[in-house]
């Protein structure tokens, strides 16, 4: 007799976990399918989880966050290993699964270990190492995720030549670091290695790092990589990557150079785990980088398959994944009540120092033809920025110059990504500029930054009266 559902989930990442939830608090029969022995997909194994926990290992054991006040000899521990930072990420690894299974489980979400595959729109073939069983949905939702893009001209041999799954399981903290890619899985990487005193060199083949951030922005964070010694070569493709026989890693340039280091990190993009799921069963086709496509409640062209997280695409972010997964299991039961605004969707980049920001770019703005004026407030005007030594934040507020409405929040700097939750609210609840010039804020703290950039912003905008 093969099992019925109403709902069957591929994948328990962040996407999967929220369709398979919602579901179920629908009072649905829900089961979550997954390929890897433990829940949490690559968010909790490889992905999110691990690379911030590692950074907050870096910020802490390095004393980054004080050699502004203390002097650029201050830190916590003297010589730092990939031990001391892979302690402390096994550690939130362990705990973040046994909260997901937790939460799981309380649902009444029956796992399913194996590997999901499409017999047709309502099968689906589950293999393990007992056997392959079949079970049946009315609705599917394809929640695989990504795993790192892979090129046969970088031998990855997880000892000096690694991609971002691999970072911890380098024995010896290297002394140069070549990092290929300057998408946020590089930067990241990239400024977590420099703090730690790697010399790094980023090598990007296009003109500028982190292309849908704001320049302004991005210009700041170019500043601070410079000043950790990461040498930038922006305009250059890696053409392959060799190993030496003393053990070093050499990456040869499209435009002939060589660039040596004692590890090498690919970081050139993500592919969409689609290979196993025999999707031509169901009508259904990725694209080259293995991306489903899907309409705007999440369906694929076979209506009753769904597809969210990072295997649909751009943002690929944690949050968004979750998001998405909700919204999918809503649509298919009918219900209509959840009205998620995609353009409030924030973005958080764990660089050092972190970088957040939601809504419109100058760039865009400028490209649209909109009316905006900006106003900047610097952390070293505002006294928590003085109290805490980050004294190079800067909080960026773009907004219409007719009606005020804000278009954009820009920020980089200590407690960026908490910060901008404060802007993002008064975005999706449609206030304007005045409503931080109004507001009384906590003293003294970096909300206040908001204040100085609204005054900053109407000051600007007073001299055309
Ligand atoms: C290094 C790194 C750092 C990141 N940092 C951040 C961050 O700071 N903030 C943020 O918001 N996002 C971050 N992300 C992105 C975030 O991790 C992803 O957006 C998120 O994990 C996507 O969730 P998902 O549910 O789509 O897929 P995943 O988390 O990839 O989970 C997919 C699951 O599906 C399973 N699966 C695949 N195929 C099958 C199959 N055929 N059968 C059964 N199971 C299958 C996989 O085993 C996996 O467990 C980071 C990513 C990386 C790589
Ligand atoms: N903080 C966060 O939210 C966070 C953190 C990490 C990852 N992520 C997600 O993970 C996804 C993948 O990140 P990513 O950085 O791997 O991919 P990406 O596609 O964002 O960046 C890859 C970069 O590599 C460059 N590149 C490609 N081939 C190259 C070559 N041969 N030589 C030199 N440069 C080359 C590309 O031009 C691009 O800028 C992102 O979409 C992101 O949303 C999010």
């Amino acid at each position: 007799m093969t099992t019925v559902y109403d709902l069957i989930v591929i994948g328990s990442g962040p996407s999967g976990q929220r369709a398979a939830i919602y579901a179920a608090k629908l009072g649905k029969k829900v089961a979550l399918i997954e390929m890897r022995e433990v829940v949490g997909g690559a968010c909790i194994s490889t992905g999110t989880i691990p690379s911030k926990t590692m950074r907050e290992a870096v910020l802490h054991l390095s004393g980054y966050n004080y050699k502004s006040i203390y002097g650029m000899n201050y830190r916590v521990k003297e010589r730092i290993t990939m031990a001391d930072l892979a302690f402390r990420v096994q550690h939130v690894i362990k705990t973040e699964i046994d909260v997901t299974e937790a939460q799981l489980s309380r649902n009444n979400i029956e796992m399913l270990t194996g590997t999901a595959s499409f017999v047709d729109a309502t099968h689906l073939k589950v293999t393990n190492s007992r056997g392959s069983t079949i079970y049946e949905s009315a609705n599917i939702v394809i929640a695989t995720g990504t795993k790192p893009a892979a090129s046969v001209k970088v031998p990855i041999n997880g000892t000096s030549i690694i991609n971002s799954d691999l970072v911890l399981d380098l024995k010896t903290l290297p002394k140069t670091m070549i990092v290929v890619g300057g998408g946020v899985i590089g930067v990241e990487f990239t400024c977590m290695f420099a703090a730690l005193g790697v010399r790094v060199t980023l090598i990007e083949r296009r003109p500028r790092l982190l292309e849908f951030a704001d320049q302004e922005i991005v210009e700041a964070l170019s500043y601070h990589l410079r000043d950790a010694r990461v040498t930038m070569r922006m305009n250059e493709e890696v053409e392959s990557v060799e190993e030496m026989e003393d053990g070093s890693v050499v990456a040869n340039l499209e435009s002939k150079k060589k660039i040596q280091g004692d590890a090498l990190l690919f970081a050139v993009g993500r592919q969409g785990n689609v290979d196993e799921l025999n999707l031509s069963a169901i009508g259904v086709e990725s694209d080259e980088r293995g991306r489903i496509p899907v309409d705007k409640d999440y369906r694929t062209k076979a209506r009753n398959v769904f597809a969210v997280g990072d295997v649909i695409g751009f943002p690929s972010l944690a949050s968004v994944s979750m998001e998405q997964g909700r919204v999918a299991a809503a649509r298919a039961f009918g219900d209509e009540s959840i009205l998620s605004n995609p353009s409030f969707y924030p973005y958080g980049i764990w660089t050092i120092p972190e970088i957040s920001f939601l809504g419109k770019t100058e760039e865009q703005l400028t490209e649209e033809d909109v009316p905006y004026e900006v106003g900047v407030a610097y952390y070293r005007e505002i006294a928590r920025g003085q109290i805490r030594g980050d004294t190079t934040g800067r909080l960026k507020l773009i907004f219409h110059r007719e009606n005020k409405s804000i278009l954009g929040v820009h920020i980089i700097g200590e407690g960026a990504s908490e910060l901008l939750h404060v802007g993002q609210a008064v975005m999706a609840l449609g206030g304007n500029i005045d409503y931080f010039v109004d507001t009384v804020f906590n003293y003294p703290t970096l909300a206040e930054a908001y204040k100085v950039a609204a005054f900053n912003g109407l000051n600007r905008l007073s001299k055309f009266e």
